[in-house]
């Protein structure tokens, strides 16, 4: 299958410092990828330097055929790529059905507020509240149903368990699978392995800065001991 995402080499880092020491990072068309790694280990700063929010000291994103690095947000958006930040950031003086809105991208077929509604019939029952109304998990539908306007190829989930009590990323979990089906492809930030586990095709960890381990994710979880010394949980 060829890859949505191809990632070579890529150094960045904030005023100088380095974060990323050369990441090289693969998705497959419509396959989701976790990306695990202790605190610190960059995974934010890859997705914000993959998205152009972080300009790279050097290095090659290509989406497709489309070489991305140091192009600036709005146009890695424009290209198909579309991220749900961590912490959410829905806009929370606006409704639901505004921050849908303005998220929408004009002329373009695809994602509509409608069919977003659709799927997560939960934010049509709650479309005239603020965004400081929701409730975390409505929050973090929110932020997924803003990205999906976006028509996106790619999704950058970075870490959208955070701050959600079980069941709620329960509920999250289900519209992420129903997701799956709609072949968009997915790069998985997640501190909660189960999550991660039930979501990825495949597992990848970054240690300080580098990918140090990749594999199926059947492979990730049969093994363990393996698991433990990446991750220190197990
Ligand atoms: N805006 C920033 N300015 C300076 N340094 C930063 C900034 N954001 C992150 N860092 C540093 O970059 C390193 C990697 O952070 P990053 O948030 O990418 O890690 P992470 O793997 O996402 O961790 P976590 O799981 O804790 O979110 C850390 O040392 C962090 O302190």
């Amino acid at each position: 299958m060829t890859d949505v995402l191809t990632v070579r080499d890529l150094r960045a880092g904030y005023a100088g410092s380095t974060v990323l020491d050369g990441v090289d990072f693969t998705v497959p068309a419509g396959g989701v990828v976790a990306l695990l790694g202790r605190n610190g280990a960059g995974k934010s700063t890859f997705v914000h330097t993959v998205m152009g929010m972080l300009k790279p000291y050097s290095g090659s994103i290509r989406l497709g055929d489309r070489e991305l690095a140091g192009a600036p947000a709005h146009v890695v958006a424009r290209s198909g790529v579309a991220i749900v930040p961590q912490g959410r950031r829905v806009f929370a003086p606006l409704t639901v059905a505004e921050n849908l809105r303005i998220a929408s991208v004009r002329g373009r077929d695809g994602w509509t507020p409608e069919r977003v509604y659709e799927l997560m019939p939960r934010l049509a029952e709650r479309r005239g509240n603020r965004g400081d109304q929701l409730s975390g998990g409505e929050q973090q539908m929110l932020a997924i149903g803003r990205a999906l306007l976006r028509n996106p190829r790619l999704l950058l989930l970075d870490e959208p368990s955070d701050g959600l009590a079980p069941a709620v990323v329960d509920q999250v979990a289900e519209l992420l699978e129903q997701l799956r089906g709609e072949g968009i492809a997915a790069v998985l930030v997640e501190q909660d392995l189960h999550l991660a586990f039930r979501l990825a095709d495949e597992v990848a960890v970054m240690q300080k800065g580098r990918i140090v381990h990749r594999s199926p994710t059947a492979d990730f979880r049969a093994d363990r001991a393996r698991a433990h010394a990446l991750l220190g949980v197990g």
